[in-house]
C-alpha cells in the first residue's frame, strides 16, 4: 500500500466526529493542516500570518479562521478560509479526519481539518491575511533537534517551539504554540509513531489528553 493509503488509515481511527458536541455554546474557528507526499515523505503547508492583522499577527498558523454562519461544520469552515487564504480550491482536497479541538487564548474553539492536497499546488497567498507559504516535512514534528519546550502559567499545555531553516526560501520559521502542537499531533498519528521529546500524550489514547486540557479550560471559563 502507498504511503497516502497508510496514513489515511492510520488518521482517519482518530476522527473525533461528534465527541465534542456536548461542549457549552462557544465561538469555533477551524485550521486545514494540508499534508501532500513528495519523494515518498509526508509534508504539511503553513502559513505566516500577515503582521497587519488585528491577532496573532506575523506567527506562523495554519490556514483557517473563525466560523460563518452559513458554514455547515468544521470542515466547511477550514476548506472556505483555506480558499480565502492560500486559493486552495476546496475540490482539490482530499479530507482525511476531523483532529481534537484546542482552545486558544482567546477562547476560540478550535477544530483541526486534516486534508490530503496535490504536491503541485501552487498557493496564492491573500496578503490582506497571508505573508508567506511554506511547507515543512511532517516528521521535523518528531525531532527534537531544533525543539524546546517551555510551561505556561495558567494554561494547561505546555508551549512546544521549533525553528525551521527553510532550504527552500533560506529563510527560519519560528512554530510554535497552539500551531506547534497540531502539527506534533498530525506527525505522530500520521507516522504512528512518537516524537523524541515528552509530548503528554499517547498513540492509544491521544483523545484523553486533548479531553483533560479542554475540560479545565472549561472549567475556568
Ligand atoms: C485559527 C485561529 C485560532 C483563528 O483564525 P483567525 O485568526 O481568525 O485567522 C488562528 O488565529 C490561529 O491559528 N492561531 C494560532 C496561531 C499560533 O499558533 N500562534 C502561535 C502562538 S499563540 C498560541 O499558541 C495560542 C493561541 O493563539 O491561543
Ligand atoms: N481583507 C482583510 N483585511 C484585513 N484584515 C482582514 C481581512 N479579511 C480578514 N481580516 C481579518 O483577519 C483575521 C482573520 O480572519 P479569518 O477568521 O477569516 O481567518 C480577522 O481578524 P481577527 O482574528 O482579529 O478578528 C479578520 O478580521
Ligand atoms: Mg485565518
Amino acid at each position: 500500500m502507498d504511503i497516502k493509503e497508510t496514513v489515511k488509515i492510520a488518521l482517519k481511527k482518530y476522527d473525533v466526529g461528534d465527541v465534542f458536541s456536548y461542549l457549552p455554546v462557544m465561538q469555533k474557528a477551524s485550521v486545514l493542516i494540508p499534508v501532500f507526499v513528495r519523494g515518498g515523505e509526508l509534508h504539511v503547508l503553513m502559513t505566516l500570518r500577515s503582521p497587519h492583522l488585528k491577532s496573532n499577527a506575523g506567527e506562523v498558523c495554519f490556514p483557517g479562521g473563525k466560523s460563518d454562519p452559513e458554514d455547515q461544520d468544521e470542515v466547511d469552515t477550514a476548506l472556505r478560509e483555506a480558499k480565502e487564504e492560500i486559493g486552495l480550491p476546496p475540490e482539490q482536497v482530499e479530507v482525511v479526519c476531523k483532529l481534537f479541538p484546542i482552545i486558544n487564548k482567546r477562547g476560540l474553539l478550535v477544530t483541526p481539518v486534516v486534508g490530503f492536497i496535490e504536491e503541485s499546488f501552487v498557493a496564492q497567498a491573500n496578503p490582506a491575511e497571508v505573508s508567506e507559504v511554506f511547507t515543512v516535512p511532517l516528521d521535523f514534528f518528531r525531532q527534537k533537534a531544533a525543539h524546546s519546550v517551555y510551561p505556561v502559567p495558567r494554561i494547561p499545555e505546555p508551549l512546544h517551539s521549533f525553528f525551521y531553516s527553510d532550504p527552500s526560501s533560506g529563510k527560519q520559521q519560528h512554530i510554535w504554540g497552539l500551531t506547534a502542537m497540531l502539527a506534533i499531533l498530525v506527525a505522530v498519528l500520521a507516522t504512528q509513531k512518537m516524537p523524541e521529546f515528552n509530548v503528554g500524550f499517547d498513540l492509544d489514547n491521544p483523545l484523553a489528553f486533548f479531553q483533560h486540557n479542554i475540560d479545565l479550560r472549561i472549567s475556568k471559563l
